[in-house]
C-alpha cells in the first residue's frame, strides 16, 4: 500500500459554452488550466454543436442550471478566480452578474464574447446590453476582440492609435483594467494587445505568428489570465504571462478539421511528440 501525498493547488471556474470542436469554450479553458497547474472547475452555459468551420446550432442551459453550477463550485470547493465566456442570454448574464455582486467570484475576468473575430454576431443585441450594464462594471479584467471593443467604444478600430482610444472609452463602463485584443487587426497589429487601467496605457506587442489555426485563441487568452490570477499574479503580470503562453500556443496550432484549427495547448508536449 502506498499513501497519497495530499496536494493543494489554486482552484479556477469558467461560465463558458461547451466547443463540441474542442478549440474553444470551457474545453479550451480547462485545457489551459490544466497547463499552469490550477484546478479547473466549469459552471456550462449553453452547448454549441461547433467544429472548425463555424456553429451550427447553439442550445442554452436554464439560467437556474448556471446557477446551482457556480454554487456548488464555490460553496464547497472555493475558487481563487473565475472567467466567463460565452454567456449567450440575459437571464445568465443577469444571474452571473448576481453571483458577482454575492461576492460569489473573486478576480473575475469576463471576455464578453459577442461577435467571433471573423466579424459574425454570436449573441443576441439584448445580450450585449445585458453585458454591457450588468456584468462588465463587476469585471476585474474585460478582454474584447476588435469587434467587440468597436460596439463597446462605438467606435471604428483599424489602427493602433484606436485600439488606444477604445481602451480607454471603454474603461469608463466600470471595468477595474481593460485589454482589447488585436487578432482581428490587420498585418502586424494581429499579435498586438492595448492594455488600460485607469493608469497605465500600454502596448503589449508579439510578432505576428503566421498561421490560419487561432480558433479559441481568445478564450485561451483569457483562461490563461485566470490562471495567473489564480496563482496570485497581479493584474498586469498575469496578462503579459498569458500572452506569452498564447503566442506559443499559436506556434504549435493544430491543423485539424477543414477550417480553423485550435492552437495547441499544450505545445511542450506536442513540440517533442512530432517526428
Ligand atoms: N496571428 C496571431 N499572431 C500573434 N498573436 C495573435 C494572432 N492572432 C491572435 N493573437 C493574439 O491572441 C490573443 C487573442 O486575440 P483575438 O483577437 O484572436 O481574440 P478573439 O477574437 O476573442 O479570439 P477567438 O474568438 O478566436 O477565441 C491576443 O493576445 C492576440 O494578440
Ligand atoms: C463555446 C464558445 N465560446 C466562445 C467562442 C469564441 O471563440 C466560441 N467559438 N465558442
Amino acid at each position: 500500500m502506498s499513501v497519497s501525498n495530499y496536494l493543494t493547488v489554486p482552484v479556477a471556474l469558467t461560465i463558458a459554452g461547451s466547443d463540441s470542436g474542442g478549440g474553444a469554450g470551457i474545453q479550451a479553458d480547462l485545457r489551459t488550466f490544466a497547463f499552469h497547474k490550477v484546478h479547473g472547475t466549469s459552471a456550462l452555459t449553453c452547448v454549441t454543436a461547433q467544429n472548425t468551420q463555424g456553429v451550427d446550432r447553439v442550445d442554452a442551459l436554464p439560467a437556474a442550471a448556471v446557477i446551482a453550477q457556480i454554487l456548488a463550485v464555490v460553496r464547497d470547493i472555493g475558487v481563487q478566480a473565475v472567467k466567463t465566456g460565452m454567456l449567450l442570454n440575459p437571464e445568465i448574464i443577469a444571474a452571473v452578474a448576481e453571483q458577482a455582486m454575492e461576492e460569489h467570484l473573486p478576480n473575475l475576468v469576463v471576455d464578453p464574447v459577442m461577435v467571433s473575430r471573423t466579424g459574425s454576431q454570436l449573441i443576441a443585441d439584448e445580450a450585449i446590453l445585458a453585458l454591457r450594464e450588468c456584468l462588465i462594471p463587476l469585471a476585474t479584467i474585460l478582454t474584447p476582440n476588435r469587434y467587440e471593443a468597436q460596439i463597446l467604444s462605438a467606435s471604428e478600430i483599424d489602427t493602433l492609435e484606436s485600439m488606444q482610444a477604445a481602451a480607454q472609452r471603454i474603461f469608463t463602463l466600470g471595468a477595474r483594467a481593460v485589454l482589447v485584443k488585436g487578432g482581428g487587426m490587420p498585418g502586424e497589429l494581429r499579435g498586438v494587445d492595448v492594455w488600460f487601467d485607469g493608469n497605465r496605457l500600454e502596448v503589449l506587442k508579439t510578432a505576428t505568428v503566421e498561421t490560419i489555426h487561432t480558433h479559441g485563441t481568445g478564450c485561451t487568452l483569457s483562461a490563461a489570465i485566470t490562471a495567473n490570477l489564480a496563482l496570485g499574479h497581479d493584474m498586469f503580470t498575469a496578462v503579459k504571462l498569458a500572452k506569452s503562453y498564447v503566442t506559443s500556443a499559436l506556434h504549435y496550432s493544430l491543423q485539424l478539421g477543414q477550417g480553423q484549427g485550435p492552437v495547441g495547448h499544450f505545445f511542450p508536449l506536442l513540440e517533442s511528440s512530432q517526428p
